[in-house]
């Protein structure tokens, strides 16, 4: 397909019009006093940190099997081209059958045009893996949000259906004229393919409440013209801008204590948890718990958490609890799908039910005791299911808000109480500013996704929060962090939110890749891509797969493709609306939409049961967004698959940096990988600071020397200034 001819794929005329049915050991940490604690919860953990040493330098100097060497005789074979349904064709879709190359590029068409402007990653690629300084865009914002999870804690099954809610007189106001999308469609112009018999429809379109997550090349520029750390989307929102107004209200989550608890089975590699070696630092660390009876949780919690099937905690969770509990601040990196939510949610629940909430009840001016953050829509969403979970049957309200949604409808929920306030920035900053919401009682702060909530992108919004008339000072509040990933100098940034004598918890292995997840990397060519894609799908056959591509337009001219290839594939991005991204999300959970091809918009947090494999159709142009990204799969003990394609047109600089997130997780590295990134040697590559053995590590160290903070801990003078490194405004 030539250059010219993808835009056409895309709105083929023949194609049915498509309405989205997206549905969707006694770790003593040390005794008080101490201040750096590293736990190494069996001897077979200290073996297997040098297996894993042994292992990177045996990959690294060893010219080991290829994964993915291109064959070009098979190269040119298309084997299953066959419609949807004819997948199994009998080989392994583990290391074997890639190395049988059976999985290689060929010399198909498709050419890609993408507009620059369309990325809606983090960082633009040429930075590569390593490098994470100053990413984001000025005015990166929230995401995605959804009521619907199938996951633990949320309910499950199609959704095809809107909220309707009856718009309020009094909160209408705030919306002014509806114009476009959210409960009177979009004017859009659908575009369509077909898959299995559903369409597919996507696109981008000027329909309200789409965007909400933008990229690095979707700054959106001030009349000023500067950037707007705002997104286009809360800007409207919040009446900044003449565009359409936002009229979507989501549909309410499911009420009955079924779907409230529904939830996923841990893995088989669930108990291995128990082996990860944990790093505590900072002063007077309080003793980790071995058990949830041992945090001492009231009746009721201890009752959700059963019914929530959690029966043993996670490495983050047994640290993490008693950290809060005991009223520290707490910044904690832990890998994807081990358990971070809770970790934050229960202890923040035992301390209200404590000290006695004041009961929800209909105020004009909510006043309540815990804000939760996070980039997107749906990662808020699903947080906001988690604390209702576990909140369930006390007179805790928990309240979500987010962008895409109709304004008047955040400001219903608030006002008919909120004791735990989960949002996105924007949307946040909106309802702060309308003074719906007062900070006075706030005695907790999280960030979730931390470091992508401080970076520049959603940085400036964060420190306006803490700089709220009325919001009490780190002093007199908690603040929590909890992320995979957290970069130095994001965590330097942190120190302005935090305490000073704050504890910093590192729970898991080498690079931060979960071990749960198998790695692949092939050498797939620009123009072999979607070949590879549709060969790989077909013998993925119905098990749910996320393809993370770069740009939002890719997206939809994937997501078209594959339903073309009778793939029954749906979208997320930023340019979609609302109402269309929980559809989506919602097809790919209850498994009508198998094929979920997303940009970063989903990367980080979503939690989808049975999520068994993820595909980097693009690699992302970070190790940190490679984390996530891969992290939607081989979640809570689980197993998983990440296929990642490497051009080695455009690649080559990432060579470097994934094989050492390979390594450090103990992944086989394809020789032809080790040759490219030693032939692209940077003097001095350290593959960042998390390299050795934690995720991440205490920046705080490298201020002091490790040594002095094993003896002696932080001062606050001694805590990095935040501010010093970038500016936030
Ligand atoms: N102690 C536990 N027992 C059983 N299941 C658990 C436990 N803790 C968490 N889970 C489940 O594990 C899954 C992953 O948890 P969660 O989403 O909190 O992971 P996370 O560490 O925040 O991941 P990410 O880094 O991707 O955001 C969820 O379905 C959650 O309900």
């Amino acid at each position: 397909m030539g250059d010219e001819d993808w835009e056409a794929e895309i709105i083929k005329p023949h194609m049915s019009s498509y309405v989205p049915v997206f549905e969707k050991d006694r770790y003593s940490s040390g005794a008080h006093g101490d201040t750096f604690n590293r736990t190494l919860a069996s001897l077979s953990e200290m073996d297997d940190g040098y297996s894993r040493r042994d292992h990177f330098m045996r990959s690294r100097f060893a010219s080991g099997r290829s994964l993915g060497n291109r064959d070009p005789g098979e190269s040119n074979k298309r084997e299953n081209t066959s419609t949807m349904g004819d997948f199994g064709v009998g080989r392994s879709f583990g290391n074997r059958g890639f190395s049988n190359n059976k999985f290689e590029e060929g010399d198909s068409c498709g050419f890609w045009r993408e507009s620059s402007n369309d990325r809606e990653d983090n960082q633009t690629r040429n930075r590569g893996f390593s490098k994470r300084d100053g990413y984001q865009d000025g005015n990166d914002s929230e995401a995605s949000g959804s009521f619907r999870r199938s996951g633990r804690g949320s309910y499950r099954g199609c959704r095809g259906g809107f909220g309707l809610g009856s718009p309020n007189s009094k909160y209408e106001q705030d919306e002014g004229t509806q114009r476009s999308g959210g409960i009177f469609g979009s004017r859009r112009s659908a575009l369509s393919g077909v898959g299995k018999g559903d369409a597919y429809q996507s696109r981008s379109g000027s329909g309200s409440g789409r965007g909400g997550y933008k990229g690095l090349n979707e700054e959106v520029i001030t009349a000023s013209g500067k950037n707007s750390w705002k997104s286009e989307a809360e800007r409207r929102e919040s009446g900044d801008t003449q565009g359409p107004k936002v009229t979507y209200i989501p549909p309410p989550p499911p009420e009955d204590e079924d779907s409230i608890f529904a939830h996923y089975q841990t893995g088989i590699n669930f108990d291995k948890y128990d082996t990860i070696l944990v790093e505590v630092s900072g002063h007077d660390v309080p003793p980790a718990i071995l058990t949830f009876e041992e945090a001492n949780l009231c009746q009721t919690l201890n009752s959700n958490i059963a019914k929530a099937g959690y029966t043993k905690l996670t490495p983050v969770q047994k640290y993490s609890i008693p950290i809060v509990l005991g009223g520290r601040d707490l910044m904690a990196c832990a890998q994807t799908g081990s358990g971070k939510t809770a970790a934050f949610l229960l202890p923040i629940l035992a301390h209200m039910m404590r000290d006695g909430v004041t009961a929800s009840r209909f105020k004009e001016l909510q006043e309540p005791e815990c804000i939760i953050v996070a980039p997107t829509r749906e990662l808020i969403s699903q947080i906001y299911l988690e604390a209702r979970k576990f909140s369930f049957g006390t007179c805790v309200r928990a309240v979500v808000i987010y962008g895409g949604t109709q304004l008047g409808h955040s400001i219903r929920q608030i006002v008919q109480g909120c004791n735990i306030l989960c949002a996105t920035p924007g949307r946040l900053m909106d309802i702060i500013g309308k003074e719906k919401i007062g900070l006075r009682q706030v005695k907790y702060i999280v960030l979730d996704e931390a470091d992508r909530m401080l970076d520049m992108g959603f940085g400036p919004e964060m420190k306006k929060l803490i700089s709220c008339p009325g919001m009490p000072s780190k002093e007199q509040r908690q603040t929590l962090m909890f992320s995979a990933t957290f970069p130095e100098e994001i965590q330097r940034l942190a120190g302005e939110f935090l305490k000073s004598n704050y504890l910093f918890v590192a729970v898991g292995q080498v690079g931060g890749a979960c071990r749960d997840v198998q790695q692949t990397i092939l050498q797939v060519g620009q123009y072999s891509k979607r070949e590879k894609l549709v060969e790989i799908l077909r013998n993925i056959g119905d098990e749910r797969t996320m393809v993370f591509v770069e740009t939002k337009k890719k997206a939809d001219f994937i997501a078209t493709f594959l339903c073309q290839e009778k793939i029954s594939t749906t979208s997320i991005h930023g340019d979609r609306e609302q109402r269309e991204r929980e559809q989506a999300l919602g097809d790919f959970r209850c498994g009508k939409c198998p094929v979920l091809v997303a940009t970063s918009v989903a990367a980080r947090g979503l939690d989808i049961e049975n999520v068994q494999h993820v595909i980097n159709f693009d690699l992302p142009s970070t190790t940190d967004e490679y984390v996530h990204r891969i992290g939607r799969t081989g979640r809570c003990g689980n197993t998983g698959r990440a296929i990642s394609f490497f051009d080695t047109e455009s690649d080559n600089h990432l060579a470097q940096p994934l094989v050492k997130v390979l390594s450090d997780a103990q992944q086989d590295v394809p020789a032809w990988l080790e040759e490219i990134a030693f032939s692209m040697y940077v003097p001095g590559f350290s593959g960042s600071t998390r390299g050795n053995v934690f995720v991440s590590i205490d920046t705080r160290k490298n201020y002091q020397g490790k040594s002095s903070l094993n003896a002696a801990g932080f001062s606050s003078s001694q805590a990095p200034n935040p501010v010093d490194d970038e500016s936030w405004d």
